[in-house]
C-alpha cells in the first residue's frame, strides 16, 4: 500500500509477544484496534488507529483505490449509542510477515514516541479491553422468543412484510481465566473458512467472531463479489453437504435474499454479473444454502459499483427482511434490545493493498464485558417458520462462537 511505509519494529520479540504488544499499546492508550484472519488464511492481520475521533465514520466507506485505508466496523443501524466507526491504518501488522510493521505518515512522525511506549509495556502488560457505554442488552426467554417469532409470522400473513428475521442475545460468564486473545486464535483453528475478528473500540466495546456471511469484497483481480447466505440446517455426522435436502421453507428464505442481490444491481443498471448457485455450504456445525455473485470491474462501466452496492446492502435480508424498511421497523417494533454491532458489517478496506476490500456481516459474535459474554443469533422467518424451530435454530447458531466459552 504506497501511503504505508515499511519499518522494522523490535524483529527479535517473537511474533506472538509482538502481537500481545501492539494490543496492549492500542489499549492502555484508549485507541481502537481491530485483528481479523481473512476465510481460508493462515495468517491474522493487525490495524490499530492513532486517534480515536478520526476513527468516527459517517457513511459507509468508499470501496475505491484512493480512499483511506482502514478497517470498517458499522452497527447493524445507526444510532447514537452505537456509531459506525472506520479506523484509520496507522500502524498495519501482517503476521505473514512478522518482520516487518508499516505506519502511515501520521504514525511515522510519532515513531519515536510510540517505540517508548512499547518499550515502557511490561512483559505480559494486562489488556484492558474496551467495554461498551451500553447497559448489557434484554434477554429473550425461550417463551418471549417464541412470541416474537409469531408475531413475525402474524407480520407476514398480514401482508405486512415477506420475510423478516429476528434475533435474540443471551449473557454467559466468561470460564475463569479467559484470554480474548487465546480464543481469537482458537475461533482461527475452529473455523478456518469463516472471517474471524477481535474488534475493540472506546464506544463500542469489544466483539469477537467468526461469520461465515460476505457482504461486499473487491478482490485482487478487481472483481466485485457478494453473496445470499440463507436457509440453515444442522450438520449432522455422516452427512455430505453435496447431498443436503432443503425444506421449502429455506429455499424460499434463500431466494427472497438472491432476488434482493438481483434488484440492487437492477437499480444500478448493471447487466453483467455472474450468478451462481444455490448450494449448500459449510459453517461450523451448520448448513447453509449460498448462491455468490461476481462483477468483472474491468468490464463494466460502473467503477462506484462496490461503493453503490454495499449502501443498498446493507443490511441485507439476511439479517433484516423484505421488503427492507417494514422488516427493519417491525423489527425496531418487536425485537425489544439493542443488536448494536451484531448483524453489522466490518472488515479492511484498501488493507493491504488499495482496491482490495472484504467487508463481512457481523454473524456467530459476542460481545466481551468484563465478567460476561453477550451472544447474538437470529433466524430467518418466513410464513412456513414454527417457533419452536426458530428457537432450536439460535441456539445452534450461538454454538459457533459460544464453543469458546466451554
Ligand atoms: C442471522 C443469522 O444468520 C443469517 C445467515 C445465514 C442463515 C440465516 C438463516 O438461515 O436464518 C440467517 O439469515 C445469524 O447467524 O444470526
Amino acid at each position: 500500500m504506497s501511503s504505508l511505509q515499511k519499518i522494522t519494529w523490535n524483529p527479535a520479540l517473537p511474533v506472538a509477544a509482538r502481537l500481545r504488544q501492539l494490543v496492549a499499546l492500542a489499549l492502555s492508550s484508549g485507541r481502537p484496534v481491530a485483528l481479523w484472519r481473512l476465510p481460508g488464511a493462515v495468517h491474522a492481520r493487525l490495524c490499530l488507529s492513532l486517534k480515536v475521533d478520526a476513527a468516527y465514520a459517517g457513511l459507509p466507506p468508499a470501496l475505491e483505490p484512493t480512499a483511506p485505508a482502514g478497517f470498517a466496523f458499522f452497527p447493524f443501524r445507526d444510532s447514537d449509542h452505537n456509531p459506525p466507526f472506520f479506523f484509520p491504518a496507522d500502524l498495519f501488522f501482517d503476521l505473514a510477515r512478522s518482520e516487518e510493521i508499516q505506519v502511515s505518515a501520521a504514525a511515522a512522525a510519532r515513531l519515536p514516541e510510540l517505540r517508548q511506549r512499547f518499550a515502557a509495556l511490561p512483559a505480559e502488560a494486562p489488556l484492558t479491553w474496551h467495554v461498551s457505554p451500553q447497559p448489557a442488552p434484554a434477554t429473550a426467554s425461550r417463551p418471549e422468543y417464541e412470541t416474537l417469532v409469531a408475531a413475525g409470522v402474524g407480520a407476514i400473513e398480514a401482508g405486512t412484510v415477506r420475510k423478516v428475521v429476528s434475533s435474540r442475545a443471551v449473557r454467559r460468564p466468561l470460564p475463569p481465566g479467559f484470554d480474548a486473545l487465546a480464543a481469537f486464535e482458537e475461533l482461527q483453528t475452529r473455523y478456518p473458512n469463516a472471517f474471524v475478528s477481535l474488534v475493540s473500540a472506546p464506544g463500542a466495546g469489544t466483539w469477537l467472531g467468526a461469520t461465515p456471511e460476505v457482504l461486499a469484497e473487491i478482490d485482487e483481480t478487481n472483481t466485485f463479489r457478494t453473496m445470499a447466505l440463507a436457509g440453515t440446517q444442522p450438520l449432522l455426522p455422516g452427512m455430505k453437504p453435496a447431498t443436503a435436502k432443503w425444506a421449502h421453507k429455506d429455499i424460499e428464505e434463500h431466494a427472497l435474499v438472491a432476488r434482493y442481490i438481483v434488484n440492487c444491481f437492477k437499480q444500478l443498471r448493471l447487466r453483467e454479473y455472474d450468478e451462481q448457485g444455490p448450494r449448500t455450504v459449510v459453517a461450523g456445525q451448520l448448513l447453509h444454502l449460498r448462491t455468490d455473485f461476481a462483477v468483472h470491474l474491468d468490464q463494466v462501466p460502473f467503477p462506484s459499483l462496490g461503493t453503490d452496492m454495499l449502501r443498498l446492502l446493507h443490511p441485507t435480508p439476511a439479517v433484516g427482511g423484505v421488503p427492507r424498511q417494514p422488516a427493519l421497523d417491525f423489527l425496531r417494533h418487536h425485537e425489544a434490545y439493542d443488536r448494536a454491532y451484531y448483524a453489522g458489517f466490518l472488515g479492511p478496506v484498501n488493507l493491504p493493498d488499495a482496491g482490495v476490500t472484504r467487508l463481512f456481516v457481523n454473524l456467530r459474535c459476542l460481545q466481551l464485558r468484563p465478567s460476561e459474554a453477550i451472544l447474538y443469533a437470529g433466524t430467518g422467518l418466513t410464513i412456513d417458520s414454527d417457533p419452536a424451530r426458530e428457537w432450536q435454530e439460535t441456539e445452534l447458531k450461538l454454538r459457533t462462537v459460544g464453543a469458546i466459552l466451554a
